[in-house]
């Protein structure tokens, strides 16, 4: 049923009645309500409110799945090592005493994480912290065919209340905190051109980081460590991101087409990996490693997935991120399970080598226990884990800031889904920084490894319309 929230008789009451509780209990109070609305294309609403300080996308086209947040009345982002727990714990508390009304989904936070809180940080990834979960001002939740709009303000918090009726999502005007937003929207199909800039010069640079690492692998300092390069690219006019969002959700519908923007920073990308899905008590995380260009003809395209699966040094690199995944969910997980062999699984570049692990959660355990037992998982950090990350610390050489890193969502009832920020790029106006890594085991080839990583960097370009720039 659709429940109209009427501003007067509920919506007054309610906001007065969250300002006596604040008060009383010297913390702030959360109000929540919904309501369906007619279903709205989710790009164009996370478009429209550009100038929105906070901008979150989340699709899942074959799903037919899509959240759209703008504006953030609540922010969690803790620092460090224990930042899930951490933002487990926030969320929670933001939920304790809550006036949630309205049908639909309830409130939601939509965020991320940085790869490594102890990276090596550069000022390009500013705004994009440890972690950041936003509970958005508004948010769209559209599910087969189906749509409702939340508002969501804290009572009591650092942000004011906003006055009521608020604006539909997508005006734009809910939030704007002064930060200048210069996302332009050129009508013009023709692509920025590109000129591919550090790329091009760090191509040695990761042929020999690959070849060390391979090196160290063979000499036993670790079993596998996964490696990634950064492509910088300048274009003429601003990048397209909106346009960039509608050409992944078209060539990549099976991943998760997901965008953070703050201001006029946007991390996007299409990324097939997920790396944890709670529903109900069912656990649903993927062990996605081991690559191969997809072919030319049907026949050649065959023939490179079986050599996929035929791979000693894919199939054992696979091995290791099944086993690590098992471990991590042994403990908060009971009936962990996994087929016996890998299948592959094809985007619309690349085949990969895939096995679904399906388990139950422990009661007591949440999501977030099992993002930070999981991430990262050797298919983008290695194994042993802390060897690896320290050998990315030492000799990757680029911040990875929220590149191979959880992004996704939360609910009110602690279920929700987080994703592996890959085939992803950081783009501020007219410059872009898109990443791609490869696991590097004791036999891996740099030159082989280097073409893996230039495939997996193409969503991007493409969807950037700087195609043809740079990294073969
Ligand atoms: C690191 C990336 O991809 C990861 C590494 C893979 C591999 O080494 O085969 C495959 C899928 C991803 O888990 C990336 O796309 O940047």
């Amino acid at each position: 049923m659709t429940e109209r929230i009427d501003t007067e008789q509920v919506l007054a009451p309610l906001l007065a009645r969250a300002r006596r509780l604040a008060a009383e209990r010297g913390a702030p109070v959360l109000v929540s309500w919904s309501e369906r609305v007619a279903a709205e294309d989710p790009i164009d609403v996370f478009a429209q409110a550009a100038t929105a300080s906070d901008r979150c996308l989340w699709l899942q086209p074959d799903a037919d799945f899509a959240l759209v947040g703008v504006g953030a009345a609540h922010v969690i982002e803790p620092t460090g090592p224990e930042r899930f727990a951490a933002a487990d714990a926030a969320w929670r508390a933001l939920l304790d005493g809550a006036l949630i009304v309205g049908d639909g989904p309830g409130p939601t936070v939509i965020g991320g994480f940085a790869f490594d809180p102890e990276r090596p940080s550069t000022p390009r990834w500013c705004g994009f912290p440890d972690a950041r979960l936003i509970l958005p001002r508004q948010t769209l939740t559209l599910q087969g065919g189906e749509c409702w709009r939340r508002v969501n303000v804290v009572v009591g918090d650092r942000h004011p209340s906003p006055p009521t009726p608020l604006p539909t999502l997508g005006e734009g005007s809910i939030e704007h905190d002064g930060m200048p937003s210069t996302q332009s929207a050129p009508d013009s199909p023709s692509p920025n051109v590109g000129r591919g800039g550090q790329g091009v010069r760090a191509v040695p640079r990761f042929l020999t980081a690959v070849a060390q690492a391979a090196a160290a692998v063979r000499r036993g300092d670790l079993e596998k460590v996964v490696l990634a390069r950064e492509v910088r690219v300048e274009a003429e006019e601003p990048f397209d991101v909106e346009a960039a969002l509608r050409r992944l959700r078209d060539a990549y519908p099976s991943c998760y087409v997901f965008a953070v923007a703050r201001g006029e920073r946007v991390f996007l990308g299409a990324t097939p990996e997920r790396l944890v899905r709670l529903d109900g008590r069912t656990v649903r995380v993927a062990s996605l490693a081991g690559s191969i260009p997809r072919g030319a003809t049907p026949e050649e395209d065959r023939e490179l997935a079986a050599a996929l699966l035929a791979s000693a040094k894919d199939r054992a690199e696979h091995a290791v991120v099944v086993r690590a995944i098992r471990t991590a969910l042994d403990g908060p997980c009971v009936e962990v399970e996994t087929p016996d062999e890998p299948e592959i699984l094809s985007v619309r570049n690349v085949h990969h080598l895939y096995t679904p692990v399906t388990a139950r959660l422990r009661d007591g355990a949440t999501l977030m226990d099992l993002v930070a037992r999981l991430h990262p998982t050797p298919a983008v950090g290695g194994t042993p884990r802390a060897e690896a990350l320290r050998y990315i610390r030492e000799h990757e050489g680029l911040d990875r800031g929220w590149y191979a890193a959880p992004v996704g969502w939360m609910d009110a009832s602690g279920q929700g889904e987080f994703a592996v920020a890959l085939r992803s790029a950081l783009v501020e106006g007219a410059e872009a920084s898109l990443f791609a890594g490869c696991g590097i085991m004791g036999d891996s080839d740099p030159e082989r490894e280097y073409a893996e990583s230039s495939v997996k960097l193409r969503p991007m370009l493409a969807a950037l319309g700087i195609e043809g720039a740079e990294t073969e």
